[in-house]
C-alpha cells in the first residue's frame, strides 16, 4: 500500500522514468535468461558472428539491404548460421534444400511468424502475412487458398488480359508515370476479383490504388526493424496511450485502413447471387453467400480480403519494374523475346494467355528476373514453436528463421554464374536448372521467390498469369530503350539501385518506350476499351 501511494504521489515525469527503467530492466533480465538457454545434450550451437552481451549482433545488422550483409555472413559461416538481437535468436538460411528441410518438411513447427507488433496494431491483427500460427491464420488461410484456387484464377484471365493491355496503352502515352500504371493494372484486377467492383476509368481508380498501396506502405514502414522500440520492448504496450505515441499513431492508421476496406465488403452484401456465367462471383460474394462455411466473422473477413488485396499490391508491379529495367540493361534479351513473340503471335492479333506454352523465352526472362532481383530479397521471416535440432545444431524455440532469398537464389551449386542475368539457364540443357518440356518449364510453381511450406505465397498463380500477360503484351507492342537527354546522349541506368526494405523495388529510373510497328498501339487500345465496356455492361446488368 505504501508503495502504491508513493507511486500515485509521484510526478508524471518521474512515473515515466520509473516505468521505463522497470521495463528496460525486465528486458535485460529476459535477454540474459534467454541467452543462458541450455542446449540439448549432443547438440551444438549454430555458428555465427560474435555479438555483444544483451544486444548481441543487433547493431551489426543494417536496417537497409540487410540481405547483402546476410549473404556476406553466409559466405563466411555457412548456409545456416545464427545471430542474436536482444535475446532473440535469428537463424539465417542461404540454401534452398535447408529452407525446404525446415520450413516445408518440418512445417508443423516452422510456420509461425515472429511477433510483429506494429503491423498487428495497424491492421487489428488481421493482416494474414503477419498473423501468428493461430486459429485466425488457419481459418483465413483456408479461405484465401480456396479463393485463389487454380479454377478461380482461370476465371480472372479475361480481366487480367484487359488490364495488361490498358497498362501498355497508358505506359506508352505517359511513361514517366510507369509505377502508377503498373500498380493500377494489378489493383483493378483485384478490385474486380475480390470485391466484384467494375469501376469507370479515371479518378475512382486512383482512390483504390492509393487506398490499398497506402495500406501496404504503412505495413512495410512500421515493420522496418528498429523503427519502433516496442518491437524490442513489448512491455511498452502496457503504457497508457498518452505516454505511448506509437499507440496513438496505430489507432489513427487502423481507422484509416478500416474506413477504406470495410465498405468494399459491405457494398457486396446488398448484391444478390450472380447468374452471369461470364461474371464469376467475387470473393466477398462467395463469402457472403456461404458465411457459415468459412467460420470468419464480419471483422475478420474485411482483413482476410484486405490481405489478398494487399498481397497483390506492390509485388507484381515491382517484378514488372525489374523486367522493364532489365530490358534496358539487356537489349539482346529483349530482341530474343520479341522474335519469339513475333513467330508465335505475329502482327494480326494480340498475345493471350493461351500462348504461354509456346513462349518459353518470355517465361525464362520473367523467372530469371525474379531470381536475379528477388521482390522480397531478404525473404519473409518464419518462427519456430519448439526447440529443434538440425544436422546436430540446436535451433531454440522462438527463433526467427530468415530464408535469405538473396543468398538462396545466388547459390552457385544451383545457379552457375549466379551473379549474372542469364535467362538461358532455364532454356539450355547444359544448365542444372533446365527442365523439359519447354511447353511447361520454366514456370513459377514451387519457386523459392514465393516462400516456403504452409506459408507459401497463395498468390503465385495470379502472379504467373499477370506477369506473362503484362510482359508479353508490352514487348509485342513496343520497344523499351534507355532514355536520352536533350543532347541525345543515353541516360545512365544504375546496375543495382533498389530500395532496401522488404519489398525491394528499383528506384525511379528513366526509359523510353516506342511503338514497334504502326497500328499496334491502336489495336491494343481498341481491344482494352471494348473489353472494359463489355465488363461494365455485364456488371450493370447482373
Ligand atoms: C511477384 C509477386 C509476389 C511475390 C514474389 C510474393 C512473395 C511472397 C512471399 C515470399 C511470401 C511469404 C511466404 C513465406 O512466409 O514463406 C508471401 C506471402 C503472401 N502473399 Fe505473396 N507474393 C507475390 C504476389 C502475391 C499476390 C498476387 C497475392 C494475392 C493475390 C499474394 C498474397 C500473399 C499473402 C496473403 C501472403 C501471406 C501468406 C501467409 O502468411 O500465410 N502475393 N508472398
Amino acid at each position: 500500500m505504501a508503495l502504491l501511494s508513493a507511486i500515485l504521489e509521484t510526478s508524471p515525469t518521474r512515473l515515466v522514468l520509473i516505468v521505463t527503467v522497470g521495463i528496460l530492466l525486465s528486458v535485460i533480465v529476459r535477454s540474459f535468461l534467454r541467452e543462458k538457454k541450455t542446449i540439448p545434450k549432443g547438440a551444438k550451437p549454430l555458428p555465427g558472428p560474435k555479438g555483444w552481451p544483451i544486444v548481441g549482433n543487433a547493431f551489426s545488422i543494417p536496417n537497409s539491404h540487410a540481405w547483402l550483409k546476410f549473404k556476406e555472413w553466409g559466405d563466411e559461416y555457412g548456409p545456416i548460421y545464427q545471430l542474436q538481437a536482444f535475446g532473440t535468436t535469428l537463424v539465417v538460411i542461404s540454401k534452398e534444400s535447408i529452407a525446404n528441410d525446415l520450413l516445408s518438411l518440418r512445417g508443423a513447427i516452422y510456420s509461425d511468424r515472429p511477433p510483429l507488433i506494429m503491423p498487428g496494431l495497424i491492421s487489428d491483427n488481421g493482416f494474414l502475412g503477419a498473423a501468428r500460427w493461430d486459429s485466425y491464420w488457419r481459418r483465413a488461410r483456408k479461405f484465401t487458398q480456396s479463393m485463389l484456387s487454380t479454377s478461380n484464377i482461370q476465371q480472372s484471365i479475361p480481366k487480367q488480359t484487359t488490364e495488361a493491355r490498358q497498362m501498355v496503352v497508358d505506359l506508352m502515352k505517359d511513361p514517366d508515370e510507369y509505377t502508377y500504371w503498373l500498380e493500377r493494372a494489378g489493383v483493378m484486377v483485384s478490385i474486380k476479383q475480390i470485391y466484384g467492383l467494375d469501376e469507370e476509368r479515371g479518378p475512382v481508380e486512383k482512390k483504390h490504388v492509393h487506398g490499398i498501396c497506402g495500406f501496404m506502405e504503412n505495413i512495410e514502414r512500421v515493420a522496418i526493424p528498429g523503427a519502433y522500440l516496442v518491437e524490442f520492448i513489448p512491455g511498452l504496450l502496457h503504457l497508457p496511450t498518452w505516454l505511448a505515441p506509437f499507440k496513438k499513431e496505430a489507432k489513427q492508421l487502423v481507422k484509416q485502413h478500416w474506413d477504406y476496406l470495410a465498405p468494399l465488403v459491405q457494398t457486396q452484401s446488398t448484391k444478390s447471387k450472380t447468374n452471369h456465367p461470364e461474371q464469376p462471383e467475387s470473393f466477398s460474394q462467395r463469402f457472403l453467400n456461404n458465411k457459415k462455411d468459412w467460420n470468419l466473422d464480419d471483422r475478420e473477413i474485411v482483413w482476410a480480403l484486405a490481405s489478398i488485396y494487399g498481397g497483390a499490391a506492390g509485388t507484381s508491379s515491382t517484378a514488372m519494374q525489374s523486367l522493364i529495367l532489365n530490358m534496358c540493361l539487356f537489349p539482346d534479351w529483349q530482341k530474343r523475346v520479341q522474335d519469339e513473340i513475333e513467330r508465335v503471335v505475329g502482327n494480326e492479333r494480340l498475345p493471350e494467355f493461351n500462348d504461354s506454352s509456346s513462349l518459353p523465352t518470355v517465361r525464362a526472362v520473367i523467372k530469371e528476373t525474379m531470381r536475379w532481383r528477388p521482390v522480397l530479397s531478404g525473404g519473409f521471416p518464419h518462427s519456430v514453436t519448439k526447440d529443434d535440432v538440425y544436422e546436430g545444431y540446436h535451433i531454440p524455440k522462438g527463433a526467427v528463421i530468415m530464408p535469405n532469398q538473396w543468398s538462396i537464389l545466388r547459390d552457385e551449386e544451383q545457379y552457375q554464374d549466379a551473379d549474372s542475368f542469364k535467362p538461358e539457364r532455364w532454356l539450355e540443357p547444359s544448365y542444372l536448372t533446365y527442365q523439359e518440356p519447354l511447353t511447361e518449364y520454366p514456370n513459377l510453381k514451387r519457386f523459392v521467390a514465393f516462400g516456403h511450406g504452409r506459408r507459401i505465397c497463395p498468390g503465385l498463380e495470379v502472379t504467373e498469369k499477370a506477369l506473362f500477360l503484362q510482359f508479353s503484351s508490352l514487348l509485342w507492342a513496343c520497344n523499351i530503350n534507355r532514355a536520352r537527354d536533350s543532347a541525345g546522349k543515353e541516360v545512365d541506368i544504375p546496375f543495382y539501385d533498389y530500395t532496401g526494405v522488404s519489398i525491394s523495388t528499383p528506384r525511379k529510373f528513366r526509359f523510353a518506350v516506342e511503338e514497334r510497328e504502326a497500328g499496334r498501339l491502336k489495336l491494343m487500345e481498341e481491344a482494352a476499351l471494348k473489353d472494359h465496356r463489355a465488363e461494365l455492361a455485364a456488371s450493370k446488368s447482373s
